[in-house]
């Protein structure tokens, strides 16, 4: 097939902006060869332009390209209830999350919701999501047939627990490895789906459940783990309680022998010291959820801490506790929090929020040699960012005057709205209408002017 050659202004991150100070990468007219979905040359459109002739060009001009956006961690089963406010989790999972959740039991139902969840994502530009799953293996099954069908990536997993949630939720240690090993061999690693172990939070799930957690990632050592952590001050209470033999929240899933490269802890607000030192020393990832964090006011997430520990840190939006799909959003609120912590946050610039949203999210997952930035290698997994005409958007990028500030508008004012085509290697998956890549696309000075 012929390759195509990206005509757009685009950024990236390929290293960190909080180890590296040059890690913003811009092309303001840039160029990026993509052959068989992969990037095979980056750099000046023109230059690129003049060593591959044969090129067909796709102009993306009039906008911005960013890699597609990595959610690392977001709940398949809550998309319907996104928005249920003014409660802390414990209350809100019993109101909110679980009764839905027990309505998946019907695979019809399921697949509705996993069609919704979908294409939230995509709509936003997400291309690759690390997804908290359903307890019922059916409505796993339903997940990921429906996931291939969108061409996203997906790292998912089947829920598991077995106490305090409701009787219909709860499983077994037999029937939680069974049913995980059955989930493994049928979808780790077909396509684009890959397979996370994810036992709810040490709240719900007993010693038992954990052993069975860790019994599929001993026999299957590629798999993924993910779960919750030190997200509210009652919950942690609780686990300490339940677990009166532990050090603490961490030793109960450390103990269990399940923490490792691909672990990936959400929210991480009251984690202690101790706690910090072993994630670090596990090499474990902390997915930072600001916007649920604030709607069920878990707390301040203390990113200095993380970082000076050596945490990995990437960002998930935790629908449906957070408040929706958009990568933009959540970058924003990670940036209003740390600001809110005064001489105790972390001042996060453009390039981190573009670096957290994207890259840091490959890293949790360990797929960074894929996916994450522009690299030459990598695939072609790209959100392009075209506000609409009239919009306000439009005219605030019309008059930056560096790419950060370009950066900084769009985390500012960016929604679905002005996700025009998504790409996921090199695949389209999205395109919001008139932006089909078959349809001649309105031909603008880049955004990025010189
Ligand atoms: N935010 C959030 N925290 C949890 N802890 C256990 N389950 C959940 C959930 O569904 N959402
Ligand atoms: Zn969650």
């Amino acid at each position: 097939m012929t390759p195509t050659l990206y005509r757009a202004a685009f950024m990236h991150t390929p290293s960190s902006p909080f180890t590296d100070a040059d890690a913003l990468h811009v092309q303001e007219d840039g160029g990026l060869l993509v052959d068989g979905g992969v990037i095979t040359a980056s750099g000046n459109f023109a230059a690129l332009r003049t060593a591959h002739p044969g090129a067909q060009v796709n102009d993306l001009r009039g906008g911005v390209l960013l890699p597609g956006f990595i959610d690392t961690h977001v709940h398949y089963p809550q998309v319907r209830i996104i928005g249920g406010l003014g409660m802390p989790l414990l209350d809100w999972l019993e109101r909110c999350a679980l009764p839905e959740e027990a309505r998946l039991a019907d695979h019809a139902y399921a697949r509705a919701v996993a069609k919704d969840f979908l294409h939230g994502l995509r709509c936003n530009g997400t291309t690759t999501a690390l997804v908290f799953g359903s307890h019922f293996k059916g409505a796993m099954d339903v997940f990921f047939e429906e996931a291939a069908q969108t061409g996203l990536r997906t790292v998912a997993g089947q829920v598991v627990s077995d106490r305090m949630l409701r009787p219909e939720l709860h499983t077994t240690p037999e029937r939680a490895y069974a049913e995980g090993k059955a989930l493994i061999e049928r979808w780790h690693g077909v396509g684009r789906a890959r397979y996370a172990v994810t036992p709810r939070f040490s709240l719900s799930a007993g010693e038992g459940i954990l052993d069975a957690c860790a019994a599929l990632m001993t026999e299957f050592p590629d798999v993924h783990f993910t779960s919750h952590i030190n997200e509210n001050v009652r919950e942690v209470q609780t686990v300490r309680e339940l677990f009166p033999g532990h050090l603490d929240y961490l030793d109960t899933y450390d103990r269990a022998g399940l923490l490792g490269r691909r672990s990936v802890l959400a929210h991480s607000v009251h984690t202690t010291d101790r706690e910090l030192g072993q994630m670090a020393a596990h090499h474990c990832t902390a997915a930072h959820c600001p916007c649920s964090n604030s709607a069920l006011g878990s707390g301040l997430f203390p990113l200095g801490r993380h970082l000076n520990a050596g945490v990995h840190v990437s960002l998930g939006t935790d629908v449906g506790g957070g408040t929706g799909f958009s990568m933009l959003k959540e970058g924003l609120q990670a940036y209003f929090m740390q600001q809110l912590l005064g001489e105790g946050g972390v001042p996060l610039s453009p390039a981190h929020l573009l670096y957290l949203s994207t890259r840091a999210g490959a890293e949790a997952l360990d797929l960074h040699e894929q996916i994450g930035d522009f690299s030459v290698g990598k695939a072609f997994d790209a959100v392009w960012l075209r506000p609409p005409e009239g919009s306000t958007l439009e005219a605030i990028l019309g008059h930056a005057e560096s790419a950060s500030e370009t950066l900084a508008a769009l985390y500012a004012n960016g929604t679905q709205a002005d996700v025009a085509q998504v790409w996921v290697g090199g695949d389209e998956v999205h395109a919001r209408t008139g932006f089909k890549s078959s349809e001649s696309v309105q031909k603008q000075p880049p955004v990025l002017a010189s």
